[in-house]
């Protein structure tokens, strides 16, 4: 198993359990890497759930419940899942987590947000 990595083991073949149910984050961003195998999948306006199909190279951002608060809804915290691979096969994942500090403001009757963030 690479070091620093999700693994999700391969679900028992008679099951359907998912690796990690469906959630929002709650910090700022997610910064993902995931291998070929796929399985996370985001849920749209509709409770639709929609593939995240892996593209070689490329980075997942998942928007989290503070850049929601922190932008006043402007960006919607992701409301995804990952279903666990079928069975013998395993998948890989890189999450990188950016959390911070929201700091909220009013002056002059007007809502100033900053926030500091690391990963
Ligand atoms: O492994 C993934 O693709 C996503 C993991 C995830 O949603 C999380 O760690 O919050
Ligand atoms: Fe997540």
């Amino acid at each position: 198993m690479p070091t620093g990595s999700d693994d999700y083991p391969p679900r028992a073949a008679e099951t359907a359990d998912q690796g990690v149910g469906a959630h929002k984050d709650y910090g700022y961003l997610a910064l993902l890497q995931q291998d070929e195998v796929g399985g996370l999948q985001v849920q749209s306006e509709d409770s639709d759930w929609i593939d995240a199909v892996p593209v070689p190279g490329a980075f997942v951002f998942n928007g989290g419940e503070m850049l929601e608060i922190a932008t006043q809804g402007c960006l919607k915290a992701t409301q995804h899942r990952v279903v666990s691979p079928q069975s013998g096969v395993h998948r890989y994942s890189i999450p990188a987590y950016i959390a911070g500090t929201l700091a909220q403001v009013k002056d002059n009757g007007q809502l100033l947000t900053s926030f500091s963030g690391r990963l």
